[in-house]
């Protein structure tokens, strides 16, 4: 083994996000992925901005109406009224029009923009076993990987699309615009009164900002961990009443339910301070635009020659300018707490990423084929592959090899080992509890690695199939036919095992199960698992076998929870078929199935026997 196998697993899980580089770096992994490609995320970006852009011209021009309106009244001027509100009436029509079609294109944004990213953490989840490693393995990863698609992915891509990115933009040319014209009748005194009104409530925004994107991510997080106990109560609803555990449970998910609420406590107490200087930012900038007034008005007598009327329209104008050269800068302060709480999920979502981007590198699962993958090597990644083997090439081949659990290496549950499985052999992996069985089936699946020694894989792993211990049942309406297809999906192969299916059915005495579902072609709406019995779903999970038909299966006390003699004609089936086996399993009648045994004893020995002799 090479130092880096020995090295601690870096922890994670606690990891606090803060508003700093990190999140900036956060942002470019996301939105590398959104903007990857030039496709309609990028264009309704665009279309939205440009959107924007014509919104804030239009009210550049409904910005004189007051002004006007304020000189047709009081010059008593017919003409100019009914031609003011002629324009102030079309112009309101192009404002909501155009506001509305904002609306519109940002929320169109927002959808491209969750399609691009969820679909793309799909990938890299069920890419090279992420979703494993994330899930059963990883004591480095992160925590709720399904919160971060199913949640996170939702609101940085509605905080993004609907709320920031129509502003954030345009914002900077509105900015320049009014700054331009505010310069033009109040000088650098009143642009600069603006601007230093502005940078103190960036200041004062970046020290609230801070906790806040710390406690948003400890917010998230914590939903995540009460959704999840929720979900695990469906899932084992059954379990639950027959235990009575309903005060157990009520207490437990109070207990996860007050975690969350104290985080949610944290983080509105922070909320606090920040929502208190959003609003008396908002408000201080109303006063400011009069403040600014005073300068052209009573300090620099701009206007001293002007007429009653002329200066009332010219006030009129002037405040328009100040109030929304101030409100755009006062904008981005608002945005400020969309972002500061953008900071936590960005980061997580870009955790996420980083997470399955480095799972991809060490190519865990990465290997389907056949090769010999020698631990010893300073490369411990399995796609050093030394050499790829023929057809009759033995299945696998153990030469002084050891394993252990996954996250702590010092941990060896079977050392030393040689073996050969090769083409036709039916071995039973026997031992105490927690010796290692379950995890032998693992490293023949390649889910897990060796620790050290030389292990040649010659089969393909298409051409082996597991029977794990608690049977897998995918969700979401699915048929009969598509369990027993599981896991080719039919719309893949409409035909996969139809000639055999009755007979499959008959044999494992599943017609009951075939009338509960309405036939084998009716989607199902309830949970398998608590409709069916833990034998009848072993039995579907058997079927997916006789089904493909590999070369090899690995059955993980797969016939544990029906009777022998159901057993019995399992594994007849197994020999007519010729499918070679490896079995792990507790009850002796299984040593009539098997000619070899390899019996392992929890302390890293083992012993490899013929069992023929043992055989009744
Ligand atoms: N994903 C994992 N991460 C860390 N340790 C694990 C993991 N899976 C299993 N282990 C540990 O590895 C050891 C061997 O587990 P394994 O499932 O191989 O036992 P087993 O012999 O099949 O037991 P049983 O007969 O009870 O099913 C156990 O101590 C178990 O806790």
């Amino acid at each position: 083994m090479t130092s880096k196998t020995n090295e601690p697993p870096k922890k994670r899980f606690n990891k606090d996000y803060s508003f700093g580089w990190a999140y900036f770096k956060s942002i470019h992994v996301v939105f590398s992925i959104i903007f990857g490609q030039a496709d309609l995320a990028l264009l309704f970006a665009i279309i939205t901005i440009a959107l924007v852009g014509l919104s804030e011209y239009i009210t550049n021009h409904i910005g004189t109406i007051s002004g006007d309106m304020y000189l047709a009244l009081m010059t008593k001027d017919h003409h100019k009224f009914w031609q003011t509100m002629w324009k102030a009436a079309y112009m309101y029509l192009a404002k909501c029009g155009t506001l509305g079609l904002i609306t519109f294109a940002s929320w169109l944004a927002y959808i491209q923009f969750r399609q691009n990213l969820v679909k793309a953490l799909q990938n890299k989840y069920f890419a090279h076993l992420t979703y494993y490693k994330l899930n059963c393995i990883d004591s480095e990863g992160i925590d709720n990987p399904d919160q971060r698609i199913t949640q996170d992915v939702e609101k940085v891509c509605n905080d993004f699309g609907i709320q920031i990115l129509p502003y954030l933009f345009c914002g900077p040319f509105v900015v320049a615009y009014y700054t331009w014209d505010t310069w033009r009748t109040a000088g650098a005194g009143g642009v600069g009164m603006s601007y230093v009104f502005f940078l103190i409530g960036v200041f004062v925004n970046f020290f609230l900002m801070k906790p806040l994107a710390k406690w948003t991510a400890r917010v998230e997080k914590q939903e995540g961990n009460f959704r999840y106990k929720h979900m695990s109560i469906r899932d084992n609803a059954e379990s639950l009443a027959l235990y009575r555990a309903e005060p157990f449970e009520n207490t437990e998910c109070h207990r996860i339910f007050n975690v969350l609420i104290r985080k949610q406590f944290g983080l509105t107490m922070w909320m606090l301070p920040t929502s208190f200087w959003q609003q008396y930012f908002d408000y201080f900038g109303g006063l400011m635009s009069y403040a600014i007034q005073f300068i052209p008005i009573i300090i620099l007598g701009t206007y001293d020659n002007k007429s009653g009327p002329d200066l009332a329209s010219i006030i009129s104008k002037n405040a328009f300018v100040y109030i929304y050269l101030i409100n755009s800068l006062t904008r981005y302060t608002d945005l400020a707490i969309s972002v500061g709480q953008l900071a936590g999920v960005m980061q997580r979502l870009s955790d996420f990423i980083i997470c399955a981007d480095e799972a991809a590198r060490r190519g865990l699962g990465e290997q389907n084929g056949a090769f010999e993958y020698d631990a010893c090597s300073p490369d411990l990644s399995p796609s050093a592959i030394i050499q790829v083997k023929g057809e009759q090439a033995d299945f696998y081949r153990f030469e002084n090899v050891s394993y252990g659990v996954p996250n702590n290496p010092s941990r060896i549950l079977v050392g030393n080992l040689n073996l050969t499985i090769s083409n036709g052999t039916r071995l039973l992996v026997t031992g105490p509890s927690g010796c290692g069985k379950s995890s032998f089936i693992r490293v023949l699946s390649r889910i897990w690695n060796v620790n050290t020694g030389r292990a040649t894989f010659g089969v393909d792993l298409e051409k082996v199939m597991i029977v794990p211990q608690r049977a897998y049942m995918p969700t979401g309406a699915l048929t009969l036919r598509q369990q027993f297809t599981f896991p080719k999906h039919l719309e893949d192969d409409n035909d996969i095992g139809r000639d055999i299916i009755d007979n499959l059915i008959q044999r494992l005495d599943l017609e009951s199960v075939v009338k509960q579902c309405n036939g084998l072609d009716t989607p199902v709406d309830f949970e398998w698992h608590e409709r069916f019995t833990p034998g009848e779903l072993q039995r579907i999970s058997f079927g997916r076998v006789i089904i493909h038909q590999p070369e090899l299966a690995l059955l993980d006390e797969a016939t544990n929870n029906v009777s022998e003699s159901l057993e019995a004609t399992m594994y007849k089936m197994l020999q007519d078929l010729k499918i070679s086996y490896v079995s792990v399993g507790h009850r002796t009648t299984l040593l009539h199935y098997h000619d070899y045994s390899l019996r392992l004893d929890g302390r890293g020995g083992y012993e490899a026997t013929e069992v023929a002799s043992e055989k009744l």
